[in-house]
């Protein structure tokens, strides 16, 4: 090495133990800072509990969009809004588990995307149970078995999906929050798979679906077996050396399958919305939305009557659903959803003129737009 080679790498060692100090000085300091974060949503904790020992609630969704939306506001960068936004989740989520360790249920069985968004919603720090079916999520939230529940509500491709829309029409169960999630199909196999060797592939019917021409192009000899979730492709694969499952990350993660191919899924943009459903209602958070139910006589004009309020009031509607009623007779209710929340004063009036008109009215939840 030359004189001025050696010159250089000593600089460049120099610089770079000076950056790692001062690397580590600022984890110094972001160290105490979150410890002191942590002792103030302590104290937090201490103040509900005194002003409600047998109620208190200590998971506040309003407060938790504020919070990160105001992360996002002032993040001066390089770090993105999403990626600063999400290591305050994570922060969030453990001040919360020193406060009150929460249980949320999810439309599993582990390793589907239902969990994937609960853990984007609520962070690393919650306890995550898995029920067999949406209305065993909706049930074991209403037993108070745990506090919180996500089910999926539908899919930018596929639609909604009924069987939550249903579930409501008959829970007592508010929505509290919502979330979105890109939903990534990715192939995977087993540690001795070969990839020439693959004649099954195992996902959910919805999947095998979204993943249609991939497989017509790259896998067309392949047998395509649906089965109830792509946790259980992921874990049927696992024993099989012929086999590959489509399935999402966290399944890979779970059942120790090598992604071979990622992002599989025909349309780019397939996202799925999520719902947090819970007991309690939501205060408002200054960016909020809020679901209705209304059930409307079977009489001409119905439709015009259920909507010419929202005109009115200037309430701006962002989805309207009709589902057969329970009650039958061919008669719809309608799911709708709104910006704005039920505190406040144009939404009232718009309620209350459409309860003039409809049989009933429901108000599922005002909970925060999905900030992540
Ligand atoms: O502000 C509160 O009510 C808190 O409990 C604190 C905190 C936080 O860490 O910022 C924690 C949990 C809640 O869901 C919301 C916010």
């Amino acid at each position: 090495m030359s004189d001025q080679n050696q010159e250089q790498n000593f600089k460049d060692e120099e610089e770079l133990k000076g950056l790692r100090n001062e690397i580590d000085r600022l984890d110094t300091e972001i160290l105490n800072l979150i410890s002191q974060r942590a002792q103030c949503a302590m104290r937090v904790a201490e103040v509900k509990l005194a002003a409600d020992p047998e109620n208190a609630v200590f998971y506040r969704p309003e407060r938790e969009a504020q919070v990160l939306n105001r992360i996002m506001e002032r993040n001066p960068g390089p770090l993105g809004n999403e990626d600063m936004a999400r290591l305050f989740r994570e922060i969030m989520s453990a001040c919360l588990a020193l406060e009150k360790p929460l249980e949320v249920a999810y439309l599993g069985p582990e390793g589907t995307f239902t969990q994937q968004a609960a853990k984007k919603h609520f962070g690393q720090w919650v306890k995550s149970k898995p029920m067999p079916a949406i209305d065993e999520v909706f049930r074991e939230v209403e037993a108070g078995a745990v506090q919180y529940g996500v089910v999926p509500i539908e899919n930018s491709t596929e639609g909604v999906v009924n069987h939550t829309l249903d579930t409501f029409i008959s829970s007592n169960i508010h929505i509290c929050g919502e979330v979105e999630l890109r939903i990534h199909q990715h192939l995977m196999t087993g540690p001795n798979t070969r990839r020439d060797k693959i004649t099954r592939i195992y996902s959910h019917q919805q999947s095998l679906a979204q993943c249609r021409k991939w497989l017509d192009a790259h896998m067309p000899q392949a047998e395509r077996i649906a089965v109830n979730s792509n946790a259980e492709a992921a874990r049927r694969v696992q024993g099989e050396w012929n086999s590959a499952a489509i399935a999402g990350e966290l399944a890979s993660e779970l059942y120790g399958l090598e992604i071979v191919e990622t992002k599989i899924e025909d349309n780019p943009d397939n996202s799925t919305r999520f719902l947090i459903i819970g007991r309690e209602e939501v205060g408002a958070s200054g960016g909020d939305k809020t679901s209705l139910v209304v059930s409307m006589r079977n009489e001409p004009g119905a439709l015009y009557n259920l909507l010419k309020p929202f005109k009115d009031f200037g309430v701006d509607m962002t989805r309207l659903e009709s589902r057969p009623s329970p009650s039958g007779n061919w008669t719809y209710v309608f799911f709708i959803d709104f910006v704005g929340h039920i505190d406040e004063k144009n939404v009232q009036d718009a309620l209350a003129a459409i309860k003039e008109t409809a049989v009933e009215v429901k108000v599922l939840g005002s909970y925060p737009k999905g900030v992540l």
